[in-house]
């Protein structure tokens, strides 16, 4: 349990880990420059809780023009990034390209890229070695999908994707894991928080084992998959959960904003 300090009336906070509240918004392949503006415009206007850091990630076509346009209280991801030194890479753009316009995050080994694009765990963590030597922040996404679940092979899956991260960025500085399972990303079969939270604390549990009991502390682990305004609060109470990866609902502000907000669900009076 963690007290959070200079707010008293805030009480104490059902937090294993010591980060802060983490919740992203993965926009994916969706929005125009018109959508993308209302959008931008309502997360403006949204009244969110001081004590969580709240990222959007738009395609990359926009991000400039989110950057230009929201907030500063929030902050902007890449969906991807290319694994090393720009060149003659037709189609990818670069960490470097992402330093030049000022964007601070991205978002690597998400399931969609894993599975659908092919790519591998082992190039996904040298794509974040990359990524976290040129000052990116990532958002390191791991997942088991359903036939490996009910194989009984979640957490097989799991440590194998977090261990091509972790051989390749030692210490895992600046990464935020998120916990993704495939099955419920996209489906509005929202993981339980109880399955949520066996995989989050099994997850701190592998970082204190094969990382430092540092970085199982400091790490967020945020979880994704079918959160909307609904089901976010009661996900957030668990303690190993510390924030989300929304897809879906993440292109309605007001709606992402009560996720962000579903912060205040890991206050309990004091
Ligand atoms: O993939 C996700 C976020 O990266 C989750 O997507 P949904 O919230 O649409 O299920």
């Amino acid at each position: 349990m963690q007290q959070i300090s200079g707010n008293a009336t805030r009480g104490v906070v059902t937090m294993a880990g010591s980060g802060k509240f983490f919740v992203g918004g993965n926009w994916k392949c969706n929005g125009t420059k018109e959508s993308i503006t209302k959008l931008v415009s309502d997360l403006n206007n949204a009244k969110i809780e001081e004590d969580v850091d709240v990222v959007v990630a738009p395609p990359f076509i926009y991000i400039e023009q989110v950057l230009n346009s929201l907030t500063p209280r929030i902050e902007v991801s890449a969906q991807n990034a290319w694994v090393g030194k720009g060149g003659a890479f037709t189609g990818e753009i670069s960490a470097e390209q992402l330093n030049d316009i000022g964007c601070k995050w991205v978002i690597l080994g998400h399931s969609e890229r894993r599975h659908i694009l092919g790519e591998a765990s082992e190039f996904i963590g040298k794509k974040c070695s990359y990524a976290v030597s040129k000052d990116l922040k990532v958002i390191a996404c791991v997942g088991e999908k359903l036939e490996e679940r009910e194989a009984g092979k979640t957490f097989d899956v799991v440590f194998e994707q977090l261990k091509a991260f972790a051989d390749e960025v030692p210490g895992l500085p600046n990464v935020v894991i998120a916990y993704e399972p495939v099955w419920a990303i996209g489906t509005g079969k929202v993981a339980t928080p109880e399955q949520a939270q066996e995989v989050h604390a099994a997850i701190r549990k592998w970082l204190k084992d094969n990382v430092s009991a540092e970085a199982a502390s400091r790490t967020r682990i945020i979880y994704g998959g079918s959160v909307n305004g609904s089901n976010s609060s009661e996900l957030a109470k668990k303690e190993d959960i510390d924030g989300f990866l929304v897809g879906g609902a993440s292109l309605k502000g007001p709606e992402f904003a009560i996720i962000v907000n579903s912060v205040t669900a890991k206050r309990v009076a004091v």
